[in-house]
């Protein structure tokens, strides 16, 4: 489970498209080190001020730039193509939301909405969970089973854009436990790091942290109108 002392990113998004999903969403496993993943963990103590909040600094501090925002851009989409935020408003991602999920602890499933860009890379931190992607039927109902499931592991980058952000819905379950892991229910199984440890079937969570970098359209309406949905369930 050791990550690489230095990080191997794929040459292009493409290499690590996520193949189950309808285009596009990408998962590099070992996106950041372990030394790295210890360093932004120790930045989001509570003593920081920022688990849970909307972090509306401009520009982001140092260590939400370097070292994921400057790797996101420095992955070209495919050959000879741009970075995934090429055709956002601002080139780049401006906000960071930084949420804590211990143990029973989920997200509902929903949608990001018009506030942002469509693109949404999360990185997360100390622990795998299992993200739900689900859709609504004909009449505006939920569909109460996932139709995909994602695994992020510790140190992963996931990325989601276009149909997956706007038409689908996701959410986390409250859950200590994931059952029924594996290769056929898992739809980023085979870009999975280790694979091996769910062969059982199960990802016992421990406490997870998400770092979710996207790209805000408006920012000068962000602190009035979107601060209060920001706090956590
Ligand atoms: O933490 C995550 O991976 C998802 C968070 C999320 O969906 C959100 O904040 O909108
Ligand atoms: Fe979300």
């Amino acid at each position: 489970m050791d990550s690489p002392p230095h990080i191997n990113l794929p040459p292009s998004l493409e290499a690590s498209r996520i193949a189950a999903l309808p285009p596009a969403a990408y998962y590099i496993a070992d996106f950041i080190t372990e030394e790295e993943e210890e360093a932004i963990l120790h930045k989001t103590w509570p003593s920081d001020l920022v688990k849970d909040t909307l972090l509306d600094a401009r520009p982001l501090p140092d260590w939400l730039e370097e070292p994921v925002t400057r790797r996101i851009l420095s992955i070209p989409v495919s050959d000879g193509e741009p970075h995934v935020f090429a055709g956002s408003p601002h080139g780049r991602p401006n906000h960071v939301l930084i949420n804590e999920y211990p143990p029973n602890t989920g997200i509902m499933p929903h949608k990001d909405g018009s506030a942002y860009h469509a693109v949404v890379c999360t990185v997360s931190l100390g622990s795998s969970l299992c993200l739900n992607l689900y859709k609504n039927k004909e009449d505006g109902a939920l569909e109460p089973e996932p139709v995909w499931r994602i695994l992020q592991e510790p140190r992963s980058l996931l990325i989601t854009t276009a149909d997956l952000y706007s038409e689908y819905l996701h959410g986390i379950e409250s859950i200590a436990t994931d059952v029924n892991v594996s290769k056929e229910t898992i739809a980023n199984w085979d870009l999975l790091r280790s694979p091996s440890l769910y062969l059982d079937g199960i990802n016992q969570r421990q406490t997870r942290t998400s770092l979710t970098y996207r790209d805000v359209l408006k920012v000068s309406k962000l602190g009035n109108k979107l601060g209060p949905m920001f706090k956590r369930p």
